[in-house]
């Protein structure tokens, strides 16, 4: 499977290369936000533009060949999937999620869902919502030993998201032969506003290829 690599780097470096990627990152999501909300007339953002473009010209004068990021293991076992778009160190479309797993197996996340994520006035898109379920219940089955591609992802929307700060959390539920059933759900301070259940499959290809557990672990998103 294309789009996974191993890359020589030491701890040092990659120290630097995620201070620099997380920088990037916020840096262009708070630009996002501020452009969601700008009310600065034509002159002002053909500067603004002026500005970010000639930033974007920086940023293309080194790039990776290919047009994704794919799924880097470094040398010292870790794994880097800065591209994701839910949990990306240095995708600022990614709220980012940093996901945390308790010893009893739940993962979850706490973060801000700001104007870039919004929907119907002042909540969150339910789109956006199902990609976060989706990532959050793909990295609980993950986590416990069960990864795979989400086959199905069922979502309840019980009440709206405000935009603000957000939680998500998820756990496995149960294993039906190469079929992982986690369920999850999303709140803020109002209670529960989403529950979702999802079947995530390890693929046939996977199951076929004789090297499962390599393939589980490039499959994942730790
Ligand atoms: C893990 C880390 C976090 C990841 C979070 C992010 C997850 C993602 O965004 S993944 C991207 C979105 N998903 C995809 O692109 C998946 C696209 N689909 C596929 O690749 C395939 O259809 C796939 C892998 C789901 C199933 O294919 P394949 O392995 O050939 O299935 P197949 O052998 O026919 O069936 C195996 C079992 O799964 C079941 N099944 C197959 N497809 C589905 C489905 N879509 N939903 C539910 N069950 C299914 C079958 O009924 C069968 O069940 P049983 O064993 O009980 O008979």
């Amino acid at each position: 499977m294309s789009g996974y690599f191993t890359e020589d780097i030491g701890a040092q470096e990659l120290q630097e290369r995620t201070a620099v990627a997380t920088d990037i990152a916020e840096a262009v999501r708070t630009l996002i936000a501020d452009t969601v909300l700008t009310e600065v007339d034509a002159s002002a953002a053909a500067t603004a533009i002026e500005h970010i473009e000639a930033a974007a010209e920086i940023l293309r004068s080194r790039q990776l060949p290919d047009d994704s990021f794919g799924v880097r293991f470094n040398t010292d076992g870790t794994k880097r999937t800065w591209g994701n778009a839910v949990i990306g160190t240095r995708n600022p479309i990614a709220p980012p999620l940093d996901v945390v797993f308790d010893d009893d197996g739940l993962a979850w996340a706490e973060f801000e869902m700001g104007p870039a994520y919004e929907g119907p006035a002042g909540l969150v898109h339910g789109g956006i919502l199902a990609a976060i379920l989706d990532q959050i219940l793909g990295s609980a089955a993950e986590h416990a030993g069960a990864p795979g591609m989400t086959g199905t992802l069922t979502i309840r929307y019980r009440q709206g998201t405000k935009l603000g700060k957000v939680r998500a959390e998820a756990r496995l539920d149960r294993v039906e032969g190469v079929k992982s059933i986690a369920v999850g759900r999303i709140s803020t301070a109002e209670g529960t506003t989403a529950e979702a259940e999802g079947i995530f499959i390890l693929p046939r290809w996977a199951r076929e290829s004789g090297a499962a557990d390599k393939i589980r672990k490039a499959l994942s998103d730790g």
